[in-house]
């Protein structure tokens, strides 16, 4: 039990915390120009904190009698540790009032992996909080400009750790930042396709082998924006919204259709694929809005210059591409919208409107690789008579490389990861996502919300 004495002059405090197991949650440093010693920062939640009773620009004088005056941080910090059961701080307080408390009501998804015990820069690595991409987190104090107070959302423990501030992480990431860049996303131009398998449902075309589509040389890029942090506040939906609209992500031939399809067959009403555009002239066995909306080569330009499509591409002197509208098509006839896009293409659909739901299909290892897709074909890999052919060793290294790479660039965007190793386990583990989806509360960017 803490104990709080006034000792010979009023500005002078004798204070008694007792020490268990659990840090105390302060950390000290050295005030350059006085040479006192001073709490530079309480944890939140932590043994200090919940004591009320030391405060952050405190003058430490005494420890259990010892005068710390001439002693370093370090030192102090050895008599604390050593120390068991009540300690007695003699401290001044500081003037300063703690401002009232705004916090605990802020929450942040991590966008990167962060273990304190790698990072050089942060005063104590012991009062760190470690986290991993995706992460939900609860913001308890940013009165430090550098060091927020964080603890992971949920978590039954008070205490807060030190997370990097979003501006700090920013700054010392940007300056890594040319490293990041040399990095393209296509592994080999083989594979370079602008758009890809959303065409393919709908296209009855054996011929086309989408890796003739080219993409700018820009989108294989990602240059924007830092990943950090990313404020966020639960979303469940409501029965009167729009499903959200669920994107696939996933590196060629990893079989990001086949588990489309067997969406689609479970569920024709429930769920829905877009319908393309191409200024392809109709065949004959072909409706427009069945398998294509067909459209001018004239209207197909001026569509693209006003941003109507998500993806679009040319093969053989004709587009082919995935309008906004054609989502939005989808979304109104009340069902579950499965688009299949790039990776650079996400954040563009990051949208109130849409509120994407991301889910990102990896390949397994090049082993289960093997074993899985003896009998499978590879369709964008086609012979001279526009067969598929069967995978390749080079076809499992590139969709392990083109995995790697995609999650390295764009995981920070990725809601979900499924492993597509035994198929009926990938597909029953996607049903259960979009289960979850419907009825369950999510964390979405507060910007879709109160935008
Ligand atoms: N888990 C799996 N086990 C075995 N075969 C699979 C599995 N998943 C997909 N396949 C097979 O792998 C082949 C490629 O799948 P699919 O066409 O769906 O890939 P994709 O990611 O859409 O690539 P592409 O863009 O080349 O079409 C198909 O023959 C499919 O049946």
């Amino acid at each position: 039990m803490p104990d709080d004495i006034d000792e010979e002059e009023d500005s002078v405090k004798i204070i008694r915390l007792v020490k268990n197991r659990e840090p105390l949650g302060a950390t000290i440093k050295k005030d350059e120009p006085t040479g006192a010693v001073v709490v530079a920062r309480i944890m939140r939640g932590g043994a200090a904190d919940r004591s009320g009773l030391i405060h952050v620009g405190d003058e430490l004088r005494e420890v259990n009698g010892i005068p710390v005056e001439d002693k370093s941080p370090e030192e102090i910090i050895q008599i604390l540790a050593q120390s068991q059961g009540a300690i007695t701080f003699k401290i001044i307080p500081s003037i300063k009032e703690d401002t009232p408390s705004k916090e605990g009501k802020m929450f942040i998804k991590a966008l990167f992996d962060y273990d304190p015990n790698e990072d050089k820069a942060i005063p104590c690595k012991e009062a760190g909080l470690s986290f991993k991409k995706g992460d939900i987190l609860q913001i308890m104090s940013q009165d430090d400009a550098t060091w927020w107070q964080a603890k992971h959302e949920g978590d039954a423990n008070p205490r807060a750790g030190l997370i990097p501030s979003k501006h700090f992480q920013e700054r010392r990431l940007a300056l890594r930042r040319p490293e990041i860049l040399v990095q393209p996303l296509q592994v080999s131009n083989r594979k370079s396709s602008g758009f890809r398998r959303s065409f393919r449902l709908s296209r009855k075309d054996k011929k086309t082998n989408k890796s003739m589509y080219e993409c700018k040389k820009s989108d294989q890029y990602d240059t924007a924006d830092v990943p950090t942090y990313e404020e966020v506040t639960p979303y469940r939906r409501q029965m009167n919204e729009n499903y959200r609209l669920v994107v696939l992500v996933g590196p060629v031939g990893v079989g990001l259709n086949e588990l489309k399809r067997k969406l689609l067959i479970s569920d024709t009403q429930h769920y829905g694929v877009t319908v393309p555009h191409t200024t392809r002239p109709r065949r004959s066995q072909e409706s427009d809005g069945v398998e294509y909306v067909f459209i001018s080569k004239h209207l197909f330009e001026t569509d693209v210059q006003n941003n109507k499509f998500i993806e679009y591409g040319e093969y053989k002197n004709n587009y082919y591409g995935t309008s906004i509208d054609s989502v939005r098509s989808v979304l109104a006839k009340n069902k579950v919208c499965l688009l299949d896009v790039q990776p650079h293409t996400v954040k563009h659909l990051r949208t109130l409107e849409f509120k994407p739901y991301v889910i990102f299909i990896k390949p397994p290892s090049i082993e289960r690789l093997r074993e899985t897709r003896k009998n499978a074909k590879i369709i964008s890999s086609r012979d001279e008579q526009g067969a598929a052919k069967p995978f390749t060793e080079e076809d499992f290294k590139e969709m392990i490389k083109s995995a790697q790479i995609m999650e390295s660039q764009y995981g920070h965007l990725f809601d979900k990861t499924i492993v597509n190793d035994d198929l009926t386990m990938a597909f029953s583990e996607l049903k259960t996502t979009f289960d979850r989806l419907e009825t369950d509360t999510h964390w979405v960017p507060v910007s879709w919300l109160h935008s």
